[in-house]
């Protein structure tokens, strides 16, 4: 699929076009990646599937957005081209500020190994005794710095934040990320899935803060089923288990080029991601 738009970023799984008049064109694909890499099978709808669950969450969480007096960037998902219908949000265009905007709510990856080093995660103290999977007392916000293609995202301190957009945005950053992923958590739970943490952006216009990027998604966050929930390993993860599972078991070497999933194994998954879908949002995924 080309559009005759400007391409304007490229990630594993996405793509921004410029749209004219101040206005991107984030378009989904049904890429799906593993262990780091972008494995060469297409999970057919998981492009439609996370990008309708996006427009939910920008409406579900507007009201919090409203509290302090921001915005999101999402114009329509339906004036979109023929060819990307249903997997490509018309956005306004947004001075990006430069900070992944990250709230946990549990302890899990690379968090965990740098407490298990430091009893923190970066400048955030935590209590002693948690474990893999352990839901932390309150949720934390744990920023980054955005890192370029192919690279891993830099944990930064808050002071790195505050030296990146000053003092007050700082807060209201660190504030806004951790209504968003409480209200979010708090809809996820009643839908039986626990949403261990997510990353979402912000960018500014006319000076007003305005939620960006994708929002919620289970590439954007940590879906695990709440049923299986048991501190103390690693969770399952709700999208990408079975994903994962048979990568393991194939023999790949997670170095060279990771092979191609069988049908089953595509097709468990799709289905994973219309679940998601439809405990969250309450309705059938059409
Ligand atoms: C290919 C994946 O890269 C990204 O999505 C990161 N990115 C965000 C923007 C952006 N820039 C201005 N305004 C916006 N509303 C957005 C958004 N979202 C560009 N790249």
């Amino acid at each position: 699929m080309t559009l005759d738009l400007p391409l304007v970023a490229r990630g594993k799984v996405r793509e921004v076009y410029d749209a004219g008049g101040d206005r991107l064109l984030l378009v989904a694909s049904d890429r799906i990646s593993a262990y780091d890499h972008v494995l060469p099978t297409p999970i057919p709808d998981k492009g439609r599937v996370l990008t309708q669950l996006s427009v939910w969450w920008f409406d579900q969480l507007a009201p919090v957005l409203a509290r302090f007096g921001a915005t999101h960037h999402l114009l329509s998902a339906t004036d979109v081209p023929a060819s990307v219908a249903g997997r490509a949000m018309l956005v306004r265009r947004l001075d990006m500020l430069p900070v992944e905007c990250v709230a946990r709510g549990y302890l899990s990856g690379s968090g965990t190994r740098e407490y298990e080093r430091t009893g923190a995660i970066v400048d955030v103290v935590l209590p002693p005794g948690l474990v893999e999977g352990s839901q932390l007392p309150e949720p934390v916000f744990t920023p980054s710095t955005k890192a370029d293609v192919g690279e891993h995202d830099e944990a930064i301190d808050f002071a790195r934040v505050v030296s990146l957009v000053g003092a007050a945005r700082a807060e209201e950053l660190r504030e806004l990320t951790l209504a968003l992923y409480r209200r979010g958590a708090e809809i996820a739970r009643d839908a039986g899935i626990v949403l261990a943490d997510t990353k979402v952006e912000f960018g500014l216009s006319g000076g007003a803060l305005v939620l960006g990027d994708e929002v919620l998604t289970p590439d954007s966050s940590r879906f695990w089923p709440a049923s299986s929930w048991s501190p103390g390993a690693a969770q399952p993860s709700f999208d990408k288990q079975y994903v994962r599972d048979w990568l393991t078991s194939s023999g790949w070497d997670r170095v060279s080029p990771p092979p191609e999933l069988p049908d089953d194994v595509v097709a468990a998954t799709r289905e994973r991601y219309v679940a998601a879908y439809e405990q969250l949002t309450g309705t059938s995924f059409r």
